[in-house]
């Protein structure tokens, strides 16, 4: 049985002389029974093999930048432009992916997802041309749309509440190790049987992923593998039910703590780590990678610590996090950009620490939209909120790009120290913006998520 939630027990017991400790025996029984067995952990680890497929496949390409350059006869600048092109499709089907995973459940749409990217790599592993390698990329990006918010989805069904945020961490940030499959194993493939091969294979390995999927995976406990209530979803059409999703004060609380949290590690990760670790830090290229290697384990440190406080504490821990990470971000950041590298290690350490709690601190707005959203639209709010992290990266990723030409450091030889502290600034107006964001929608959220824990404890809210 789970304990209830530490803060709510202090608000709900003592802070407003209610009557004592939330009975978590009131929880439903036959729920709890259902949820968080050996079935659920089989159907997370299912689902989870799609989603560290798609990761894979999301950093495919920058892994084998150089390679590609080769392969198309083009510049990795050119193909550094496949990172927008990717971040923007994936964006933009938030809200159609979160439609169709209400209507048709996680089962059809993480399957669905493996053979659009299956579709995208092959196609990339036998284009001629650039043109048609971006057609690929962007297929891939469609496909990758599909299966985060779909094994979100799928833990909010398979789990007792008290246990999703930390399961929704662990989702997070295991499904993010899948870049180090395109980093080791997928870069060894290709330099043993080369371009086609290499990518043919991922595509193969997604058919089959998806084939598994659609035969084993079950969208929640019980008999039926299909959700039975999806063709009652979005009854009223497909505007209201989004206006509907996007009323609830937890969808866009949501949206701003991906957008906030996320970008920078993104920035960092998928463009521009490397040029700064080279040019203001003056790394080499393998230091730079065991700095953004060292990352991704930090965030895996971050998810279980942010899983527990956001499950034990919704109310008062949840918002630290946010607060916390961001802040300690923008700090961080203030330090290194303000003086001249290359810095102390303490400090590009502690910078390091800081910007991979963001990944994970993002990972916070999925449990605001749970906990303020009816199940029958959780999906299309889990994708608005999941538009977030690719909107503010985009946007940043564009903005240091942006901020290196105007100081005439338009290719990587002319980088400098300076320039490059300038451009990283961009970074600053979207924390601004997010944390406004952020702030103006905390309270009603936050009203949401008592009246989610006060019926939840008085058996009063079923999934
Ligand atoms: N920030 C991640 C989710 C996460 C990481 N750790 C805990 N949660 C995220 O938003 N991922 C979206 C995706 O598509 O990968």
């Amino acid at each position: 049985m789970n304990p209830p939630a530490a803060d709510l027990i202090f608000e709900m017991g003592t802070e407003r002389g209610l009557p004592g400790r939330i009975d978590a025996a009131s929880v439903s029984k036959e729920r709890d029974a259902q949820r968080g067995g050996i079935k659920a952990y089989l159907m997370w680890s299912l689902a989870m093999v799609g989603y560290l497929f798609a990761m894979a496949c999301r950093s495919s390409m920058s892994a084998t930048g150089i390679q590609a350059a080769h392969h198309f006869h083009t510049t990795s600048t050119v193909l550094s432009s496949f990172v927008y092109l990717q971040l923007f499709v994936y964006a933009v089907m938030q809200i159609p992916a979160g439609l169709l995973l209400d209507r048709y459940g996680p089962r059809r749409l993480i399957s669905a997802g493996c053979v659009l990217m299956s579709a995208g790599q092959t196609l990339l592993a036998f284009a001629p041309a650039a043109w048609m390698a971006v057609i690929g990329r962007a297929v891939v990006g469609s496909g990758d749309a599909l299966i985060f918010i779909s094994a979100i989805r799928l833990v909010a069904a398979w789990f007792p509440v008290r246990r999703l945020p930390l399961m929704n961490q662990l989702t997070g940030q295991l499904g993010s190790f899948g870049q180090l499959i395109s980093i080791y194993p997928f870069v060894w493939l290709m330099n043993l049987t080369g371009w086609s091969a290499a990518f043919a294979a991922a595509g193969g390995i997604g058919m089959m992923i998806a084939v598994c999927v659609l035969l084993f995976l079950a969208d929640r406990p019980g008999t039926a593998r299909d959700d039975g209530r999806a063709a009652a979803r979005h009854p009223a059409g497909i505007w209201p039910s989004i206006a509907v999703a996007a009323r609830q004060r937890g969808t866009i609380c949501g949206f701003w703590v991906h957008f906030t949290n996320v970008f920078s590690n993104s920035m960092m990760n998928s463009l521009w780590g490397v040029p700064f670790l080279l040019t203001v830090e003056r790394y080499t290229r393998q230091q730079a990678s065991a700095y953004l290697g060292a990352g991704i384990v930090m965030c895996a440190v971050w998810a279980v610590v942010f899983g527990r406080i956001a499950g034990i504490h919704p109310i008062h821990g949840r918002a630290l996090i946010v607060y916390g990470s961001s802040g300690a971000q923008m700090i961080l950041w203030a330090a290194v950009l303000t003086t001249s590298g290359p810095h102390p290690f303490w400090l590009t350490a502690t910078l390091l620490a800081a910007v991979s709690s963001g990944w994970p601190a993002a990972g916070v707005a999925f449990d605001y939209v749970r906990d303020s959203n009816e199940s029958g639209n959780l999906g299309l709010a889990t994708g608005i909120a999941n538009m977030g992290g690719s909107f503010s990266a985009s946007i940043v990723m564009l903005g240091v790009g942006v901020l290196l030409d105007m100081q005439g450091a338009s290719s990587p030889t002319l980088y400098t120290d300076h320039a490059m502290r300038v451009a990283l600034l961009a970074q600053y107006p979207l924390w601004i913006v997010g944390l406004v964001g952020f702030a103006l929608m905390l309270p009603a959220t936050l009203a949401a998520v008592r009246r989610r824990y006060a019926d939840i404890s008085a058996g009063r809210w079923q999934d």
